[in-house]
């Protein structure tokens, strides 16, 4: 049974994983090799379990046994020695990530469990290196960010881990209320971030055909398919509406759609002239210097009423 976990990279999603196991009763050794890295994630670790307890998603109480339960390490082979559970979530660079899995293999104990949290990477690559035997114990497990309110933890179900270990994986991911999904072939992205990617692609497009302005093509989305989406999911809204009328309307309008295999145009123009979104005061919208703080705890906000109004309509089979 897994019970002490290890988390490694104290970057943007490593702190917000070390936190959601943390929260729900874990015992959680948080690695980085930037001493300052691990200061500002256990401050930050602090500021959203306070949002969390103001929007009374946790109880006041429980913050500081949360804090305690997460210890901040610099060394390696004392963060993994007795784990059970070890998730990496370090630069999504191949040979970093495969240099770690091979210390790892040597550090960790035989049943110890070894997670990437990568975006990209295929599994078979990072486990190049390793055992045999450590191969059964190697798993992706696709974190959401911000990591402590998105539900979604996508798991490989690749044939490389026998299903009693699988399944030890899956139950942790219950224990903190994930939603976790199976991803059934090594391809890049998995599930998630390529259907978003798919709709950022047309959104993209719209916007730099002049078709609507920022703000309402933001609400096209969030009151038309991404309310619906939350809910029910892009296949059962097929069935609801007739695969029929999906298959009519896809015929007329795909073919007058966004095809490129690059990232967009205009996106790449607004790169290459620092206008970077929210960090740099500019993207598709623009931001007062004063307000970037506010406009997160806003967006944080509201994603934890979304967390509470998915009780209703999450998948508890
Ligand atoms: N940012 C996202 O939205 C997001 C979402 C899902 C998955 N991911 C994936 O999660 C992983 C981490 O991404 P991130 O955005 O948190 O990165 P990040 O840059 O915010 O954090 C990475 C952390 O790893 C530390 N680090 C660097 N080398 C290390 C090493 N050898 N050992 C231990 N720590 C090391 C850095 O000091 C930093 O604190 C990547 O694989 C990324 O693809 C990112």
């Amino acid at each position: 049974m897994i019970k002490k976990i290890a988390v490694l990279g104290a970057g943007t999603m490593g702190h917000g994983i070390a936190e959601t196991f943390a929260m729900y009763g874990y015992d959680v050794n948080l690695y980085d090799v930037d001493e300052n890295k691990l200061i500002s994630a256990k401050k930050e670790i602090a500021e959203e379990l306070r949002l969390m307890s103001e929007e009374s998603f946790i109880e006041a109480e429980s913050i500081e046994s949360t804090l305690e339960r997460i210890h901040l390490f610099t060394d390696l082979k004392a963060t993994v020695k007795d784990r059970d559970y070890v998730i990496e979530a370090v630069p999504e660079i191949l040979e970093l990530k495969q240099n770690l899995y091979k210390k790892l293999d040597e550090y960790c104990s035989p049943h110890t469990i070894l997670a990437s949290n990568t975006s990209s990477l295929s599994l078979t690559s990072m486990m190049e290196f390793i055992s045999e035997n450590r191969k059964e114990r190697m798993i992706v497990n696709h974190w959401y960010n911000p990591a402590h309110l998105m539900p979604l933890v996508e798991l490989s179900y690749f044939g490389n881990m026998p299903e009693d270990i699988f399944q030890e994986v899956e139950e942790l991911y219950q224990s903190i209320k994930k939603q976790t999904v199976r991803v059934l072939k090594d391809i890049p992205g998995l599930i998630a971030n390529r259907i978003q990617q798919g709709i950022a692609r047309e959104v993209f497009s719209l916007i730099e055909m002049g078709a609507a302005t920022s703000d309402d093509i933001d609400k096209a989305l969030k009151f038309g398919p991404a309310f619906r989406y939350a809910t029910t999911g892009q296949l059962k809204i097929a069935d609801l509406g007739g695969l029929d009328i999906w298959c009519t309307v896809g015929d007329n309008l795909l073919k007058v759609m966004d095809h490129s295999e690059q990232a967009n145009a205009m996106l790449r123009q607004k790169v290459s002239e620092g206008k970077l979104g929210l960090k740099t005061g500019e993207g598709f919208y623009e931001y007062k210097t004063d307000e970037a703080n506010s406009i997160k705890e806003t967006f944080a906000k509201k994603l934890i009423h979304q967390l509470k109004a998915s009780e209703y309509y999450i998948d508890k089979s």
